[in-house]
């Protein structure tokens, strides 16, 4: 018959049935994999809604237990902590990012508290406490790297001091890794882990964090002389080299989703743990589309999320891990 005519290899029988497709799936979501990053603030009873991030909340810290009970209750891992910090403590050298009793530290001592097995992760970088909404120190206009770097250690210390798990320098200043490693080491918090913002470039994406913090309509300028240039790839190449010689335990790469060859590099080059930022722009983005009912909400956010499986990741920090660690169990 005419049947000879075709090839005796034909893709389409793996797919054929579910069943099929089940044992042939190369990659797998888990809620492992996932890590929620989450807005807290001052004040009582506070539960703000972000308007460029539909879903997404800033809880005071009365309201930050049963805040990330939901991602306890879904086995979600991990948090990440993001300060709104007000105005009035906000300076040129980010003073309030040192007092043990700043809003992050008073978040983490809470979440540690209640839910001692998750796992805390704390942003240290300057610009939630900036009056500048830069990450580091300026002088004649130029952010100062070694500067910021002997605060962003104290910084670090002083988070793990609170309970937080993982530091994150989400900063981009040279150096830190080594800087605060140290520090950690010769204060007994040797096994304090360090995920790395490595390979951090200066995005549009990140438009509506700056919203959710505040810090947007404080920034002057940009940030390309220390986040990276998003032409470049060989580049991140050589800040993970040069973060994984300082001792950072894990990478990231942020944002995410246009940056996926970024991952599959880091991840192929070095076989480390691996981590990207699926970043606010990202999340305002599908959720835009997802709201006006251009997209179908479940599908898109577990087709963006696989894709960083694919990349290479072993987890994402996003804004839907909520929304992905429901879905999930919903699943099976
Ligand atoms: N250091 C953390 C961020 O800058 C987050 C960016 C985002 O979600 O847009
Ligand atoms: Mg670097």
């Amino acid at each position: 018959m005419s049947n000879a005519a075709y090839p005796l290899s034909r893709p389409r029988r793996n797919r054929h049935d579910a069943f099929t497709r089940r044992l042939v799936q190369e990659h797998r979501l888990h809620v492992d994999n996932l890590i929620w990053p989450i807005f807290v603030c001052e004040g009582e009873n506070q539960r703000q809604k972000v308007d460029s991030m539909p879903g997404a909340e800033r809880v005071s810290v009365d309201n930050v237990v049963e805040h990330v009970r939901q991602a306890v209750d879904l086995g979600i891992p991990a948090v990440a902590i993001f300060p709104v910090t007000p105005m009035s403590v906000r300076d040129a050298t980010g003073t309030e990012a040192l007092n043990p009793d700043n809003l992050m530290c008073r978040a983490s001592r809470t979440i540690k508290d209640a839910f001692p097995d998750l796992g805390i992760i704390g942003d240290v970088a300057l610009d939630p406490y900036t009056d500048h909404g830069h990450d580091g120190v300026i002088e004649n206009g130029r952010i100062l790297n070694d500067a910021s770097v002997e605060i962003l250690r104290q910084q670090a210390l002083n988070q793990a001091r609170a309970g937080n798990d993982i530091i994150a320098p989400s900063d981009m200043m040279d150096g830190r890794v080594k800087a605060i490693r140290e520090t950690l080491d010769g204060n007994g918090y040797d096994t304090t882990r360090i995920m790395a913002y490595t390979a951090k470039y200066a995005s549009a994406f990140y438009g509506p964090f700056r919203d959710a913090l505040g810090s947007g309509s404080l920034l002057h300028g940009d940030k390309k002389t220390y986040q990276m240039d998003p032409a470049n790839s060989d580049e991140a190449m050589r800040e993970v080299e040069q973060d994984l010689r300082e001792g950072a335990d894990m990478i990231m790469v942020k944002p995410g989703m246009p940056y996926l060859d970024i991952i599959r590099r880091v991840r192929e080059r070095f076989e480390v743990p691996t981590f990207a930022y699926q970043v606010s722009g990202e999340y305002a983005m599908l959720m835009g589309a997802i709201q006006n009912g251009w997209l179908d909400r479940d599908r898109t956010i577990m087709e963006s999320l696989i894709a960083f499986k694919r990349a290479g990741c072993n987890g994402i920090l996003t804004y839907f891990a909520l929304d992905a660690a429901r879905l999930l169990r919903d699943e099976r």
